[in-house]
């Protein structure tokens, strides 16, 4: 079942949105540079608030063990959402320590940097395609700034895979109609300035992203049929004289 995740909450409000709207898993980012960076005790707080009506994922950037150990502790998270230059082996070792499921994300920006994500199969439970971010960025995700789709199209991949970056209400489901990710992430097409989240874009994301993944679903057992071999229909038996 494909999920969509909002990501960068840090209000009561905005969170019930996400929670109302029906998203399955919301985030929490703990960048200092992000300006939607909460604390330890604000996000444990909101913690409280979802009670478990959507999973919890935690955003790192290149985290030590020390950090990680403090957040793990405060939310006891259900995903850890690894956003910077973490190596498969970081990756593996973060996996193992924690005992969480780990997504990794990614940038993509052309065809070649599908190969790096190879690295991270069968160490990573699930791979975030995101944009690469501007030259001049302070912050390696969050910026608003999509890719090209095509590039994920149609290829083998890893799965599961979660499809990020630029998303906002008016092109999630031309996205998730060329991907066919296993879900998506959102945080500034949902803002009316970075940080700042707006309920209705909220809901209008999530509707457009369920939206669009009922329509490839219902499509998907028509696909299949097309590429399948066959048997021969058996012949009818003749009737009459
Ligand atoms: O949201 C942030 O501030 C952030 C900071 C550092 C790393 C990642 C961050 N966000 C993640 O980036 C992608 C794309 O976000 P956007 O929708 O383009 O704003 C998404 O996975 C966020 O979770």
């Amino acid at each position: 079942m494909p999920f969509v995740k909002i990501c960068g909450l840090s209000t009561p409000d905005t969170l019930d949105a996400a929670l109302d709207a029906g998203a399955e898993m919301i985030g929490f980012v703990f960048f200092a540079k992000s300006p939607r960076y909460v604390t330890l005790e604000r996000a444990a707080a909101l913690g409280r608030r979802v009670g478990g009506r959507a999973r919890q994922a935690v955003l790192t950037v290149d985290a030590g063990d020390t950090e990680l150990e403090a957040i793990v502790a405060a939310l006891r998270p259900d995903v850890l959402q690894l956003h910077g230059r973490e190596s498969p082996e970081r990756v593996a070792a973060i996996r193992a320590r924690h005992g969480l499921p780990v997504m990794k994300a990614l940038g993509v920006a052309a065809a070649a940097d599908l190969a790096a994500m190879e690295a991270y199969r069968g160490v990573a439970d699930a791979i975030l395609a995101d944009a690469k971010p501007p030259k001049d960025a302070v912050r390696p995700g969050g910026n608003g700034r999509a890719f090209d789709w095509t590039l994920l199209a149609g290829r083998e991949r890893p799965r599961p895979l979660v499809l990020s970056g630029g998303l906002d209400p008016d092109n999630v489901g031309e996205a998730i109609r060329i991907v066919r990710p296993d879900g998506v992430d959102v945080s500034s097409g949902v803002e009316d300035q970075p940080g700042v989240k707006n309920p209705d874009r909220i809901f209008a994301f999530v509707a457009a992203a369920r939206a669009a993944f009922a329509q490839i679903h219902e499509a998907l057992p028509l696909e299949a049929w097309s590429g399948e071999r066959r048997a021969p229909r058996p012949a009818v038996p003749a009737t009459g004289p």
